[in-house]
């Protein structure tokens, strides 16, 4: 469906989360092991994204030796406004990393209730929150009560399709003093696979005052748009659609505007993922570097013809100059 440009211009474009105005209110997702300072700082820099997040980090982690070891809260000031994501269970010691979490800089701290990795689940952090509800809310009032900051919280809509409590959780967050929430609308149990049900989104948005922010499978400029007609919601964020389509927000806002939508040549493609890497290998030894390539060339290629090719031969390369010379191959015979 698509939306006739009335309507398009009367959707909003901002909202605030406490005193803090998110503006455009399209949002990178916090994606781990993707959306690092260098990644945050590339999609401000194409135009769009209102708010980005920091990767997922452990709040037993947040301590002055293991900061320095992983990095993870690393950030420059023109990544504001900053959310940074902490995961934890125990009430005390998730709200003793927010306070030093605030200190680092933080615009607001998320909490996460929805990785579904075991790694995560089995210490109790993430999604399983979600089956431990009185343990969730004790976390978020020990947090609220920690930081001056706005607090807020991201979650899926269950552990499993027998235990969907998306509104419970959303209405607990709520009166614990959250001040936004995303819903990822699929289970703990899904994964990442089916389909995010955005009406889940919608029931949350009606069930609460506080902003609510929809995170799922949005793909295009049209899909970010419709959701937001669709559903009510405060914002849309933003993963993987972004990883395949870094100009997806700038296209956001040229639909937003009337104006002719950007679309990347194969040129534009190779050009960015190569000021990719040098941006990474001017921040980070190469090994990193290289990884951090491999990772985002899964998503980046998707759909192009001959790209399992590609990502495959990308993968198996040992230095950058080799990945560099598997990339110019298959994006350069799309330009003649
Ligand atoms: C590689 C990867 C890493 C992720 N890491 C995080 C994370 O650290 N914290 C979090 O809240 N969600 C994380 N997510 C979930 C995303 O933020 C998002 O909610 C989910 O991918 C659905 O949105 P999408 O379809 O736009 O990607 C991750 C997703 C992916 C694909």
């Amino acid at each position: 469906m698509m939306l006739a440009r009335e309507t398009i211009q009367n959707l909003p474009d901002s909202y605030h989360i406490g005193p803090i105005h998110i503006a455009p209110n399209m949002i990178l997702a916090p994606m781990a092991g993707v959306t690092d300072s260098v990644f945050r700082r590339v999609i401000l820099g194409l135009g769009g994204c209102g708010l980005v997040c920091t990767e997922m980090t452990n709040a037993a982690s947040v301590t002055p030796k293991a900061l320095k070891r992983h990095h993870l809260l690393d950030f420059l000031p023109q990544e504001r406004p900053l959310t940074m994501q902490l995961s934890g269970n125990d009430p005390d010691l998730v709200a003793a990393a927010a306070l030093s979490v605030e200190r680092l800089g933080a615009d607001m701290i998320d909490i996460n209730c929805g990785c579904p990795s075991p790694k995560v689940t089995g210490g109790g952090h993430g999604s399983a929150l979600l089956k431990d509800l009185p343990k969730l809310e004790r976390v978020l009032r020990a947090v609220t009560a920690a930081v001056q900051v706005p607090v807020t919280l991201k979650f899926r809509a269950g552990w499993d399709d027998a235990r969907l409590n998306y509104l419970e959780t959303a209405r607990i967050a709520e009166d614990a003093g959250i001040a936004a929430l995303t819903l990822h609308p699929r289970t703990r149990e899904q994964e990442y696979h089916g389909r995010a049900d955005w009406s889940r989104v919608a029931e949350v948005k009606r069930a609460v005052t506080i902003p609510v922010v929809g995170s799922g499978d949005v793909k295009t400029a049209e899909d970010a748009l419709l959701r937001l007609h669709e559903t009510g919601v405060d914002g849309v964020m933003i993963g993987r659609g972004a990883m395949e389509n870094p100009w997806i927000f700038l296209q956001i806002q040229q639909l937003r505007r009337g104006e002719p939508i950007f679309q990347p040549t194969p040129a534009d493609k190779l050009a960015f993922l190569n000021q990719y890497l040098d941006l990474c290998l001017s921040e980070m030894p190469e090994r990193l570097a290289l990884n951090k390539l491999k990772q985002l060339v899964g998503q980046f290629v998707v759909g192009l013809p001959g790209s399992a090719l590609m990502r495959g031969a990308v993968h198996r390369s040992s230095t950058v100059a080799a990945a560099r010379a598997e990339m110019e191959r298959f994006f350069v015979p799309f330009a003649v």
